[in-house]
């Protein structure tokens, strides 16, 4: 019986790693929610799983929880609560879905609980990767990836080692914008932004889809999950969603793994690894789909994903505050307060005034995360 903790439940990962728990419920046992700023969804999800620990984003709604739960239950708040959660609640599997960097010290707290988990949450993998990676072996916790193109790699690899490997390919939709150009974008809407092609998901990752920031934090996430350089690792644009990525091996056989776009399928294999089991999600029809679309990637079109690798490339803090930078410049987009193109130039201008430091700790970590966050707050 898996024990698990959501972290970020009330969010579209969340909602469906419980529509995916939901269905067998024989093999697991929900011990921990944990969300934001979502009460209601929260409440009705604790009322139906039943979880001895619930965390929510501040002290007033812990009260309200408290008020409307069992008096067993224990609630807490804030980003300790997201880290008892994760290391408190007796969960031996902890779904990080997470948005955002915040996810890293909770992910941090399930690995010294000895969990395993379900990683959503890439930017944690950007933030720390080096951390995350190093202490997860040290315990014996295993990573379990969710997003869709690392749910493909993984199985794609299927235990090969990396000499086996030649370069990965990963997937890019294009997103919201893919059909114009870089002229057309200086007054796009975040109304048009929120439009992505393929997928229904956070506010967050579907910008970082447009800006294509989204693969390049994904690059780096593959980095450090496959322990592959970026000089292996590629990005192909792939319209349909279709072909989640690819891993091209060492004598030229190429493994893709297809499927229509339902983030239930990879969450499912995470869960039950390496058991596969019935899924909800709706068959793929090749001869439906007819045709399947590889075009050439543009750093030009897409700076973005330029960025990542150069900060991949200078290692240490530098991703730190390619996510952290590009972080609060999606949030300030989706308040109105700079253009769509602004992203990437407060990210640019974040990297080219931030000396990486090397191998960093975790307290050099958070510090060039703080840092980062400044200057995206300050750039025009
Ligand atoms: N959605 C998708 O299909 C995919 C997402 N991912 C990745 O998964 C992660 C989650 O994405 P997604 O589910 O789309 O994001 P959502 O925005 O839909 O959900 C985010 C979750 O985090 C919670 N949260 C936000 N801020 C806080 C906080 N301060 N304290 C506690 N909880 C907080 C939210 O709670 P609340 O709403 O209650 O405030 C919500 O439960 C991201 O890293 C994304 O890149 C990867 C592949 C696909
Ligand atoms: C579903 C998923 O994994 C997202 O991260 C997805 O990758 C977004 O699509 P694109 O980044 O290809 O637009
Ligand atoms: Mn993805």
């Amino acid at each position: 019986m898996k024990k698990i903790a959501v972290l970020g439940s009330t969010g579209s990962i969340g909602t469906q790693t419980l529509d995916v728990v939901s269905r067998r419920p024989d093999d697991y046992e929900i011990v921990g929610l944990a969300a934001g700023a979502n009460v209601d969804l929260l409440l009705e999800q604790a009322r139906r799983f039943k979880p001895q620990w619930v965390s929510v984003g501040s002290e007033d709604a812990a009260a309200r929880v408290r008020s409307e739960l069992p008096a067993d239950v224990r609630v807490v708040h804030g980003e300790r609560g997201l880290r008892q959660i994760a290391g408190e609640s007796g969960a031996n599997y902890v779904v990080c879905a997470l948005v955002g960097s915040l996810g890293l010290t909770s992910t941090l707290a399930a690995i010294e609980a000895g969990a395993d988990i379900g990683l959503a949450n890439k930017e944690t993998l950007v933030t720390a990767g080096h951390l995350v990676m190093s202490r997860a072996k040290e315990k014996g916790v295993s990573i379990l990836p969710v997003d869709s193109e690392h749910s493909a790699i993984f199985q794609c690899l299927n235990g090969e080692p990396a000499k086996a490997v030649k370069r990965l390919m990963l997937t890019a939709s294009g997103g919201s914008f893919r059909d114009l150009g870089r002229e057309q974008l200086k007054n796009v809407t975040v109304e048009d932004a929120l439009k992505h092609p393929n997928w229904s998901m956070g506010a967050k990752v579907t910008i970082d889809s447009a800006t294509m920031a989204n693969k390049g934090l994904e690059v780096i996430e593959a980095h450090w999950l496959f322990d592959l350089p970026y000089d292996r690792i590629d990005v192909v644009l792939h319209p349909e969603s279709i072909v989640h990525s690819m891993v091209e091996f060492v004598d030229t056989s190429v493994m893709a793994q297809l499927g229509n776009p339902d983030m239930r399928v990879p969450i499912q294999y995470a869960l039950t690894y390496p058991e596969r089991v019935d899924s909800p999600a709706s068959p793929l029809d090749l001869l439906k789909q007819g045709t399947l679309h590889f075009k050439q990637m543009s750093f030009e079109r897409y700076p973005c994903l330029r960025l990542a690798y150069e900060a991949g490339r200078a290692g240490g803090t530098a991703t730190t505050v390619f996510n952290a930078a590009n972080e609060v410049a999606v949030a300030r987009f989706l308040k109105g307060e700079i253009s769509f193109l602004a992203i990437e130039d407060t990210i640019e201008r974040a990297l080219a005034r931030h000396a990486p430091v090397p191998a960093p700790s975790l307290e050099a970590i958070l510090e060039a995360d703080a840092w980062a966050r400044r200057e995206a707050e300050a750039a025009r």
